[in-house]
């Protein structure tokens, strides 16, 4: 998989050279770069911002310098140059806005803005299965509006994503919070793929269940005894019991979707 970020920040972006996304990065598992949107600046300032028509506080970044740096790292659909060979339009639904005029090949671009639709683990999956991923990072009070509008008339899946409700100084943060969540579920990136299901948000739809370690009493805290048993049953209804009392006190919105059987049958005294 490739991912391209664009930034005026690319040291902002260096956490990305750590832990599994950077082992990702070395084994091959992932091509990422990171660019300086300042590159394809025209003016000796490398300006990349002006002030926006309509009035109002900040500048907005320029859309002929995303213009030119997007023409290189996304390519032309179907474009061997711009888009790994084979790229296959493998983005589901949910991780991009409409997938009507989305050419076969074409790269995905994420826009991180607090205007968007706030991103899940539903997108990261969507995202993992993608051949070409491109995020663009925004900074001041954002991108010109026509950079996505073009990108999606010139056929990319074009996805405008918040990481939550609360606002940040530009798209970096965001972009390291996506591109670790979509990377991490690339095949070969975490050791054990089963951990994947049982993690808080993964398969299973669950907040996770607590988890222990040695010693089995610490300070006058013990480890609850069923997971001392050694009975695998009973260790494995317990766990989905307090993902279950978990997600319905922490997460009531995500209980909706659950096996109302499993919740009849679990033991939410725990
Ligand atoms: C100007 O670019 C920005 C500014 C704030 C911001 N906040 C985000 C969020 O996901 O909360 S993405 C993002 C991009």
């Amino acid at each position: 998989m490739r991912v391209d970020v664009l930034t005026i920040f690319p040291d902002y972006l260096a956490a990305l050279d750590l832990s599994l996304v950077g082992k990702a990065r070395r084994t091959g598992i992932l091509d990422l770069r990171v660019h300086d949107l300042r590159d394809w600046a025209t003016d000796r300032h490398r300006t990349v911002d002006d002030t926006p028509f309509g009035g109002g506080a900040g500048m907005v970044m320029k859309p002929d310098v995303w213009g030119r740096a997007l023409d290189d790292v996304l390519g032309t659909p179907g474009d061997p140059a711009g888009d790994p060979a084979g790229g296959t339009d493998g983005a589901a639904d949910g991780a991009a806005d409409g997938a009507a005029g989305v050419r076969a090949g074409a790269a995905h671009l994420v826009v991180p803005t607090p205007s968007g639709e706030v991103f899940t683990q539903r997108h990261a999956e969507a995202l993992a299965r993608e051949e070409h991923v491109v995020v663009a990072c925004g900074r001041y009070e954002g991108i010109d509006a026509r950079v996505a509008e073009r990108a999606r008339a010139a056929g990319h899946r074009v996805s405008e994503l918040s990481i939550g409700d609360y606002v940040l100084n530009g798209g970096e943060v965001a972009a390291l919070v996506m591109i670790e969540a979509f990377g991490r579920l690339l095949p070969g990136v975490v050791g054990n793929p089963h951990s994947l299901v049982e993690e808080s948000h993964g398969a299973a739809g669950l907040l996770e269940y607590p988890v222990y370690t040695k010693p089995p009493s610490w300070e006058g805290h013990d480890v609850p005894e069923v997971l001392l048993s050694g009975h695998h049953a009973r260790i494995e209804r317990w766990r989905r019991d307090q993902a279950l009392v978990r997600t319905a006190a922490r997460r009531p919105d995500m209980v909706a979707s659950l096996d109302v059987a499993d919740l009849d049958r679990a033991d939410l005294t725990v």
